[in-house]
């Protein structure tokens, strides 16, 4: 069973003329213990999913389902405990100004009812967690906004949730606070074991953490899949171009006006993957196919583990050899060819 399920889900705001469909016919399944990525524009509805899973909002119609549960079922007493199974955090990170640290992570605590002793026991545990023990006296004017971040999480976690919605947590942060705010999360999802689904507008965090994405356009889910697919085969335009973003191992304009410009052999792109035997082939160029080549662009990376990316060659030689090496090639891995 799936931790949270969209079926057929619609959400609209307004009516007549003024009706927004901001959600439309969406069908997801997310499993418990994944790192779930949902990545779309502006506007393509990431934040109103969300708060379809979290039931700040109803549907239109279709059912969203948290641990089999249809949330359309439940009373308003109900869904309170369903919301307190999930945690939430925010771009702006939303701490109380007027607290410490401490007293922002305790208040969940506080409200869900916890005596003094065991929110204190739980805070200092929680805020270990996510390395800033030494802050909790602080107020969160006085930190970082790495720092907030990890309040926020710590706050998130408090009553132990088991999903936690990340909606554009990053987003306010530098590449460099990114990067271990994606780490603390990544750890929330492996020690403690939390689902969390990430919703965001930048592919590098899905590539960072997530196990599978979805792509939201005006509203619908247009590809969904691991992340490793998406990036080696995505087949809508919005996840190509959420790629490409992320990827540039193809050069493009003027990068590839320049390259012409050096260069006077054939040039052509290759994809690099686990699979390919792409430095096998070339190695044996000369020897075979009387070619030489000269790697001029690209790049190699690695996700979920695996090796990805691509190498764009110049190659030189007879035209007939060329043609045969390019054959060859294309019988290992995925070649384009950048034609004058
Ligand atoms: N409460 C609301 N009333 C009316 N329209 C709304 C409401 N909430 C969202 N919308 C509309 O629904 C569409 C999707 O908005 P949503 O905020 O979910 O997108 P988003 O992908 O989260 O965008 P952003 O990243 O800019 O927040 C937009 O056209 C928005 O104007």
């Amino acid at each position: 069973m799936s931790i949270v399920e969209f079926r057929g889900v619609t959400k609209t705001f307004g009516t007549g003329a003024q009706a927004v469909t901001a959600v439309d016919g969406v069908d997801l399944a997310i499993e418990a213990g994944q790192v779930f990525g949902i990545i779309g524009y502006s506007g393509a509805g990431k934040s109103t999913l969300v708060r379809l899973i979290n039931a700040l909002e109803p549907v239109t119609s279709g059912q969203v389902l948290v641990d089999g549960v249809d949330l359309s079922t439940l009373s308003e007493r109900e869904l309170r405990r369903v919301r307190a199974g999930i945690g939430m955090v925010f771009q702006q990170f939303n701490l109380l100004r007027s607290r410490t640290v401490f007293g922002n992570v305790a208040y969940p605590l506080k409200v869900a009812g916890w005596d003094r002793e065991r929110r204190r026991r739980r805070v200092a545990e929680l805020l270990n967690f996510v390395g800033i023990a030494d802050k909790a006296w602080s107020y969160p004017d006085q930190l970082s906004g790495g720092q907030k971040q990890r309040v926020g999480i710590a706050r998130a976690l408090a009553t132990n949730p088991k999903i936690l919605l990340a909606d554009e947590a990053t987003s306010a942060l530098d590449p460099g606070t990114t990067a271990e705010v994606l780490r603390l999360l990544k750890r929330v999802n492996t020690e403690l074991g939390v689902t969390i689904v990430v919703i965001t507008h930048e592919m590098d965090v899905v590539r960072e953490i997530a196990d599978r994405v979805a792509v939201l356009d005006d509203g619908r889910i247009v590809e969904e899949g691991t992340v490793y697919d998406m990036f080696s085969a995505p087949k809508s335009a919005t996840a190509r171009r959420f790629v490409r973003t992320v990827l540039r191992e193809t050069p493009e304009g003027a990068d590839l006006e320049r390259l012409r410009a050096r260069h006077g052999g054939r040039l052509i792109a290759a994809r690099v993957d686990d699979a390919g035997r792409l430095g096998a082939v070339l190695s044996d160029a000369v020897s075979r196919h009387g070619v030489r080549f000269e790697i001029v662009y690209g790049g190699i990376t690695t996700l979920s583990g695996r090796s990805f990316g691509g190498l764009t060659l110049e190659l030189l030689g007879e035209p007939a050899g060329v043609d045969a090496l390019v054959a060859e090639l294309r019988t290992t891995t995925e070649i384009e060819e950048l034609a004058r």
